[in-house]
């Protein structure tokens, strides 16, 4: 099986060779995904995975737009559209200057498997720019988010393609890029997700994804007879998702002592309460500052310039910053200081060291695919909502959110449980979101 495994990866190094990340996302699926294909008849000889792996459609384009000073700039924009199996194309648009196609590829070849993994009937994609946001003044972010839409809006549509917020992308930025494709197709539709809730958007989903993470962090704890409740909780990060994951620990009465972000984190022993959080919130929301100033605000936090959160002592982390932010030093360390339980918020953030070593220690590990599902699965919850043309409470969406994280969950179970009961959710993810889309792509021929 090795020696398959091996001589898959040889093929994609081939093709892929200098997409890092892509190869890394590949290899940890090919790992669990081949050898379930070997066992089961109706997948072999069909070249499935081969032909998953391969962006249906790749787009790379010029975006030229004028700063304030009336300088002219060109960005790159992208959207990689990966997998239609089983929906349109659904995935997140990134704003930062390390985008390129290798970080794009991996993202939409997760997309795809954890879509699947929802329920609901989304294929995946990703696109983004190497734009950085930071620094720029709101009036040049709508400048290049319009001029980001004028090439985009040519290659999306709500029954082709749904973009939405990832990494430099929220409530703004969709405000601006809705606003240009609106005027340019002459259409009010459901094309991007994430949008006000005055304008066709939905209600909890700038909460989902880190609501969602923790809800699966507490299916994994349940599983031990254990609860979130008065647990340490770790969390890296402190943009949209890191925010609503250390809500949504205090309200189920854990204690979060960490947030980060590039140039630092900050610990609290004190915990980082309601009143805290809503302080990182306008700094990080509003007046777009680093997240040093909580130390400077708090005397009860240190910051730690440079540094990442993973050697403060924890029962639970949660990665919600962004890829291989955790490395194989990074686990042992957060093993050696009793961590039992990992989630990742992010996509990605533990590098394949620090994988190998959470399964190693048989503690609760949860890949990104699975437990950061609830952001794309709230994201198809306004899709539907949009075609309806209903708006359901935050009640109604909350608890479709947190039944569609328990689906996952069981899934992640259903194929992942090994022969001593430890159940390999990263193995289970693969697998779960692998069949539904495999068997679309049999059902619908060699295309
Ligand atoms: N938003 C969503 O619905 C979903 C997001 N995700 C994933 O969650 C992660 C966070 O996304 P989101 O919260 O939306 O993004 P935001 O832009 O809101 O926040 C990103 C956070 O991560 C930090 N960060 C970004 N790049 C780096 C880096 N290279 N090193 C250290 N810290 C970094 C940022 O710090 P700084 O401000 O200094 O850059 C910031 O604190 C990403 O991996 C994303 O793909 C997954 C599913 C859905
Ligand atoms: O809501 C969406 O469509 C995208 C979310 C996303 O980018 C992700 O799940 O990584």
């Amino acid at each position: 099986m090795e020696a398959k495994i091996e001589a898959f990866m040889d093929e994609i190094k081939v093709r892929n060779g200098h997409e890092p990340e892509f190869i890394q996302a590949v290899q940890e699926v090919a790992e669990t995904v081949i050898p379930y294909i070997a066992k089961n008849e109706i997948y072999n000889g069909k070249n499935i995975l081969l032909r998953m792996v391969e962006p249906e459609r790749l787009l790379s384009f010029r975006v030229a737009w004028v700063d304030d000073e009336g300088e002219i700039h060109v960005n790159r924009g992208y959207r990689v559209q990966m997998n239609s199996a089983i929906g349109p194309y659904k995935g997140g648009l990134r704003f930062h200057p390390s985008v390129n196609a290798s970080i794009l590829k991996f993202l939409a070849f997760e997309q795809v498997f954890k879509n699947s993994l929802t329920t609901l009937p989304m294929g995946g994609g990703k696109g983004g720019s190497d734009f950085d946001p930071k620094g720029k003044s709101d009036d040049e972010v709508m400048r290049f988010c319009h001029a980001f839409m004028t090439e985009l809006c040519r290659h999306i549509g709500p029954n082709t393609d749904v973009p939405a917020g990832d990494i430099g992308v929220g409530a703004r930025e969709i405000g601006f890029l809705f606003g240009m494709y609106k005027k340019l197709r002459n259409e009010f539709t459901g094309v991007l997700t994430g949008k006000g809730l005055s304008w066709g958007g939905s209600k909890i989903r700038p909460e989902a994804t880190g609501y969602g993470t923790v809800y699966f962090a507490q299916s994994m704890l349940k599983t031990q007879n254990k609860d979130m409740s008065g647990k340490t909780v770790v969390v890296s990060g402190s943009g949209n998702v890191a925010q609503f994951a250390s809500e949504k620990v205090l309200q189920l009465g854990g204690k979060v002592v960490t947030l980060s972000d590039s140039s630092g984190y900050i610990h609290d022993p004190e915990g980082i309460d309601m009143e805290k959080l809503e302080f990182v919130m306008d700094l990080k929301n509003n007046r777009r500052g680093r997240i040093s100033e909580y130390a400077e605000k708090y005397p009860s936090a240190k910051y730690f310039k440079g540094e990442k959160p993973w050697n403060v002592s924890c029962d639970v982390a949660l990665p919600c910053a962004t890829q291989n932010e955790l490395d194989g030093d990074a686990a042992k360390s957060l093993l050696e200081n009793g961590c039992i339980c990992v989630a990742e918020g992010a996509n990605m953030p533990s590098t394949p060291e620090a994988v190998h070593a959470f399964h190693d220690a048989k503690i609760l590990f949860a890949p990104g695919k699975a437990s950061n599902a609830g952001g794309v699965a709230t994201s198809g919850l306004e899709m539907s909502q949009n075609s309806l043309r209903i708006s359901w409470t935050r009640e109604e969406v909350d608890e479709r959110l947190k039944a569609i994280m328990e689906d996952i969950h069981d899934s992640c179970i259903e194929y992942g449980k090994e022969e001593d009961g430890y159940c390999n959710y990263v193995k289970g993810a693969n697998i779960a979101g692998f069949v539904k889309v495999a068997d679309a792509m049999l059902a619908q021929g060699v295309i």
